[in-house]
């Protein structure tokens, strides 16, 4: 990939903190990439377990970018891009943001008329290159910057461009908070495990290695995960009856309404920190 760009995160969060560990564990040089951000420790720790170059300021973290990361959330947005607007117009960057909610529209009236920008939406496993990432770009955006933002992002995990900016509140109900959901369904069956005599140790090693092994398998299968699922269900066997107690629950239902949720939760975002 081209590993001479160089690279500013405004925000050294959680989110930021993946992608730099996955850019870094993909063989990106640490000296092109800058993190900006307000606390200290953060900002050490960034510094210290990474070896990037870290500031306070987030104008001397953009200045001299090829791409500035706007990795704060949507909240301070505003305030973050419309002081980092001229810098980033200046040296002709282009802006990645990855804020859930944060309409392309709102982001070119605080950034200025004629900024370069690719709204995103990745996701924390990025830290250990198995992100995945949904991309739309405005139309000032090149096609060489258009490469640069996928170049990036693909080196943490997998990329697609959508069709239009409205699926990305879909792509942050499914992916973008998707592994809190499964995180979830882990920390759960782990707790099945203790209450059903396994020691927590042995409970959670087994709860992650079927999930690896579940997601790989129907990752590297040609078959959906409905026959995947089938395959495991004996007639009259276990899993049957456990299945049975989930369809019961509803946890589809509740999958979907999950989704639904996160999804307004986003365009709500868009609406109340937005102007159009
Ligand atoms: N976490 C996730 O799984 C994902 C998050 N996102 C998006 O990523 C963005 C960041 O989320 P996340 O990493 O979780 O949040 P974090 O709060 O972990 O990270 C944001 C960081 O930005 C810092 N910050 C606050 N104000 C400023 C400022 N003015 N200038 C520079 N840095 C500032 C915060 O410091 P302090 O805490 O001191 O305020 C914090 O360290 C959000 O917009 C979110 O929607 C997208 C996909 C997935
Ligand atoms: O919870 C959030 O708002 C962010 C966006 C997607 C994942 N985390």
């Amino acid at each position: 990939m081209a590993q001479d760009a160089r690279i500013a995160f405004i925000g050294g969060g959680n989110m930021a903190r993946s992608l730099i560990g996955g850019l870094i564990a993909d063989g990106y040089p640490a000296t092109h990439i800058v993190a900006s951000e307000p606390d200290t420790e953060r900002r050490e720790r960034l510094a210290g377990e990474l070896g990037i170059a870290t500031c306070a300021d987030n104008a001397t973290a953009a200045e001299g970018a090829d791409a500035v990361i706007l990795a704060v959330k949507p909240q301070v947005m505003r305030g973050v891009a419309e002081a980092l607007g001229p810098i980033i117009a200046n040296h002709g960057a282009v802006a990645i943001s990855i804020a859930a909610g944060i309409r392309l529209g709102d982001l070119q009236r605080w950034l200025g008329a004629g900024t370069a920008i690719v709204r995103t939406m990745p996701n924390t496993p990025s830290l250990v290159q198995s992100g995945a990432t949904a991309l739309y770009a405005n139309e000032h955006t090149s096609e060489a910057q258009r490469d640069l933002a996928e170049t990036l992002l693909r080196a943490v995990g997998q990329t697609r461009w959508l069709e239009n900016e409205q699926q990305m509140d879909a792509v942050t109900a499914i992916s973008g908070s998707g592994p809190a959901y499964f995180f979830l369904v882990m920390e759960a069956l782990e707790e099945a495990g203790v209450e059903l005599g396994l020691d927590r140790e042995t409970a959670r090693l087994l709860t992650l290695e079927t999930a690896t092994g579940a997601a790989r398998m129907a990752l590297e299968s040609d078959d959906p995960p409905a026959q995947l699922r089938q395959r495991v269900t004996s007639p009259g066997g276990t899993t049957e009856r456990a299945l049975e107690v989930l369809e019961a629950s509803d946890l589809r239902g509740a999958l979907q309404r999950a989704a639904e949720a996160a999804a307004s939760r986003a365009d709500e975002l868009g609406n109340l920190l937005g102007e159009q």
